[in-house]
């Protein structure tokens, strides 16, 4: 079932949270919106569930108007972020909560809801767990059993608003693991709200950047995160290092070099800003033709990647990240105080006002 958001434009009294936002979710796809805080993430959500109103705009689920249908009518499964299970029903009774409530005409048979509990129920690898309380359950098992009875409905569309934002790291790990899995499985088009840029990337089929009620970029994780569109999105995707200048010779101009970035088409006269991730620099100890000198000021080596920060020899007082793995680093034999050259293979370049 694919879902077409169409000029949603919503309001909070005088605060507009979302501007005129477009977006088509393909059948069987699981879209993550990502966006700081307050970007109006789950606005969106809500308003595709049928949970709020929007002021302008429309909603449709397989080219059929959903607009001014019911949240009840609209056939879709929630999770929440902050488990929102039944605390006095077992597991098994939470998961065939959705089942046992429909009208008796619509309603599946004892055997056949139980059939489909002790189904989820091994999907989500909880198979001996029917008869717990979710008390007797850990964050993540309960936001498992959350999954599973959201599912259990067979819903049109699936919203998760920030599913696993209260768990820790490596249960957060497993967890969006496993809904990759699950969502092979079923195929149901799911949208997705998170902050956190990994778990969007991991997941998703393709990610919608948010930034103050606009849909910024929308692509595929790789597309997004090698192809930024703007300033914001290069900001949000990661750590970036920002040299101003001038532009001349395709380039901006910043200290000894020229940051260029052919396809960035803007010309000379013009104020850019280049963008450059800390792990697209090469580094060598030998000097070499038009690259940037400087003097490590710090090497930091937990994890696999070594971050080094770098004081430019060329501008007083600016200073450049760089990242290499740790054989790079090991090759190189770096330590505080050498001098080194830094050539940017990869570089973006946006105009800035003037
Ligand atoms: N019921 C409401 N009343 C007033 N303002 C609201 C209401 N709901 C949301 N907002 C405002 O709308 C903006 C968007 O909120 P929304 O919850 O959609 O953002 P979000 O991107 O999901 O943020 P977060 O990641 O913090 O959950 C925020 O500035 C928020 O304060």
């Amino acid at each position: 079932m694919s879902i077409t958001v169409e000029k949603i434009s919503k309001s909070f009294g005088s605060f507009q949270a979302l501007h005129g936002v477009d977006l088509t979710v393909q059948e069987g796809e699981l879209l993550a919106l990502l966006g700081p805080s307050g970007s109006g993430k789950t606005s969106l959500l809500r308003i595709i569930a049928g949970l709020e109103h929007s002021d302008q705009g429309s909603i449709s689920f397989h080219g059929q108007e959903q607009t001014n249908t019911h949240v009840s009518a609209r056939n879709v499964g929630f999770v929440f972020q902050h488990y929102a299970l039944f605390r006095h029903m077992t597991v098994a009774e939470n998961v065939a909560y959705g089942l046992k409530v429909r009208p008796k005409k619509q309603r599946p048979s004892k055997n056949a809801i139980k059939e489909k509990v002790d189904e989820l129920l091994a999907l989500i690898k909880l198979e001996g767990y029917a008869d717990r309380y979710p008390a007797q359950l850990s964050g993540g098992q309960r936001q498992r059993v959350a999954l599973a009875r959201a599912l259990a409905v067979e819903p049109s569309v699936l919203l998760l608003d920030e599913p696993f934002g209260a768990l820790d790291a490596k249960v957060r790990k497993e967890l969006r693991l496993w809904l990759r899995n699950l969502h092979q499985e079923f195929n149901t088009t799911s949208v997705f709200v998170t902050h956190d840029q990994e778990e969007a990337f991991d997941v998703a089929d393709r990610v919608a950047i948010m930034n103050e009620g606009r849909i910024i970029q929308l692509g595929r994780p790789d597309e997004v995160y090698h192809s930024p569109n703007s300033p914001f999105v290069f900001d949000f995707l990661g750590r970036v290092n920002t040299f101003s200048g001038p532009i001349s010779d395709r380039g901006v101009e910043h200290g000894s070099f020229v940051f260029r970035d052919e396809e960035s088409g803007i010309g000379e006269g013009q104020r850019g800003i280049a963008y450059v991730r800390p792990h697209h620099f090469t580094v060598t100890k030998e000097s070499r033709d038009k690259s940037i000198p400087g003097i490590i000021h710090r090497l930091h080596r937990a994890g696999p990647l070594v971050s080094i920060e770098i004081n430019r020899l060329d501008v007083a007082s600016d200073y450049v990240q760089v990242e290499l793995t740790e054989l790079q680093s090991k090759s190189l034999h770096l330590s505080v105080g050498d001098t080194i050259y830094l050539y940017p293979e990869q570089c973006r370049v946006f105009s800035v006002a003037q």
